[in-house]
């Protein structure tokens, strides 16, 4: 079930440059299923910025009723969202989305992780529940720069994380897929999260299998009423078919919308 919540910031720090991890308790945690769900946060009461702005719930912990978002620091909304402490409130709207599908044919396959930048987040929990599920995962992590990767540590305790830079700074230089191609070995699935070029040069080497990829599209409601997050499915000739990333995702099955 959809709730509306004022959480409170258990805690809220600056990770890496421009990303925060903020901590937030609140009875919302219960409805909490699917990695890869989202919710919509209202940076700041009022009507300034009037929209909430979707971020990935990238860790849950039910026992305490808490629930961790990794965000970067972008515009009004997210640098309004960084100068909350401790004991703050913060207005939330979730659990949003499908998320990705953990199966149970999945049990004792291998999954390859892929990330770019804030697609990251989402990808951590759902690292520990595939783990949980009996299955092998090995992460491939894309950031700008050594200084704007995170929990690099965190996914290495799960199974093998390697990471890009655009820079070279850490790991191997240029993108997600330049350690993908030189990579051993088959994957049994793939579940990916970051910008279109990404999921676009994934869903070219990843037709064959199944693969899900999570979209960060422009929202306003999120909850399927205004329709401003559509995007297109893949082979409708009359170019009416489309899908909400919000309501109908943001985890597509490869091949299911026009990227
Ligand atoms: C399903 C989903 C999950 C996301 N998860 C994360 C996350 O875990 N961590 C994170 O840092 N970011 C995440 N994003 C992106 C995040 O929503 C934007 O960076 C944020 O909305 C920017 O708001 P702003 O006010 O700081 O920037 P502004 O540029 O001032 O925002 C203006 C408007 O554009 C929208 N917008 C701008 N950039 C994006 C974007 N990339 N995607 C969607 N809407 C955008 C905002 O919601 C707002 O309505 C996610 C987006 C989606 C759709
Ligand atoms: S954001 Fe309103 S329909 Fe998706």
């Amino acid at each position: 079930m959809i709730r509306k919540e004022k959480m409170t910031v258990v805690s809220q720090k600056m990770i890496a440059e421009n990303i925060y991890e903020m901590i937030l308790h609140g009875e919302l945690v219960s409805e909490m299923d699917n990695p890869g769900q989202f919710v919509h946060v209202k940076a700041e009461e009022g009507i300034d910025p009037l929209l909430r702005r979707p971020i990935s719930i990238s860790s849950i912990d039910k026992k305490n009723n808490a629930f961790t978002m990794i965000y970067r620091t972008e515009g009004k909304g997210t640098k309004r969202l960084a100068q909350k402490n401790e004991g703050d409130s913060v207005d939330v709207l979730g659990p949003l989305g499908n998320g990705f599908p953990i199966l149970p044919h999945h049990k004792g396959k291998r999954a390859l992780l892929v990330g770019g930048g804030i697609g990251v987040p989402p990808l951590y929990e759902l690292s520990k529940r595939l783990v949980e599920n009996k299955m092998e995962v090995v992460h491939v992590l894309g950031f700008q720069t050594e200084s704007s990767s995170f929990y690099m540590e965190e996914f290495a305790s799960l199974g093998h994380a390697y990471a890009a830079t655009v820079d070279g700074s850490l790991g191997t230089k240029g993108f997600v897929t330049s350690i993908i191609d030189d990579m051993d070995g088959e994957f049994d699935v793939l579940y990916a999260c970051g910008p279109i070029p990404m999921l676009r040069a994934l869903e070219q080497r990843f037709s064959d299998i199944e693969a899900y990829l999570s979209l960060e599209q422009r929202m306003g409601c999120g909850i399927g009423a205004c329709f401003a997050c559509v995007c297109p499915v893949q082979g409708d000739e009359s170019g009416t078919e489309y899908r909400k990333v919000c309501s109908d995702g943001p985890v597509f099955p490869v091949g299911e919308v026009v990227l």
